[in-house]
């Protein structure tokens, strides 16, 4: 699947977006090494900090499934810039997805900036540096 149509499964995840509070609909899309795409969307709640991002979703429906290697993720949404991903999803991502795995980040004008997941969190906090 080449980047346009991984854009679009996010653009149509988007749509799913459950954000009584914030009307702020974001769409991820992760795209995995066997072809299969994860589709997430943010989920609000009430108790506002329990909020769900479309990243973490989708990468949560991915490993729930036992699906754990991926190609790229495309995150969506009606941004200026292409859309940044918050601090808690940076840190999941860098843990759930390879360095080298791409993001891809872009906005409803089509503005797109791609990275890698090394990238997209310098320094962060591994699995390593529980070890004493
Ligand atoms: O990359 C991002 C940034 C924000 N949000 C969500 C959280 C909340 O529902 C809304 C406003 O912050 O957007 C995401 O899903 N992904
Ligand atoms: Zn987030």
């Amino acid at each position: 699947m080449n980047i346009e149509a991984l854009i679009q499964e996010a653009k149509a995840a988007r749509e799913m977006a459950y954000v009584p509070y914030s009307k702020f609909k974001v769409g991820a899309a992760l795209l995995g090494k066997d072809g299969k795409v994860y589709r997430g969307c943010n989920i609000e709640n009430a108790a506002y900090s329990m909020t769900n991002c479309a990243e973490r979703t989708a990468l949560f429906k991915a490993y729930s499934e036992g699906n754990t290697q991926f190609d790229a993720i495309a995150v969506v949404a009606d941004t200026k810039r292409p859309v940044p991903p918050c601090g808690a999803c940076r840190q999941v991502i860098s843990e759930l997805c390879a360095p080298e795995t791409k993001v891809i980040l872009t906005n409803l004008h089509g503005d797109i900036q791609e990275l890698t997941v090394a990238e997209l969190l310098p320094g962060a906090f591994s699995p390593e540096d529980l070890d004493a």
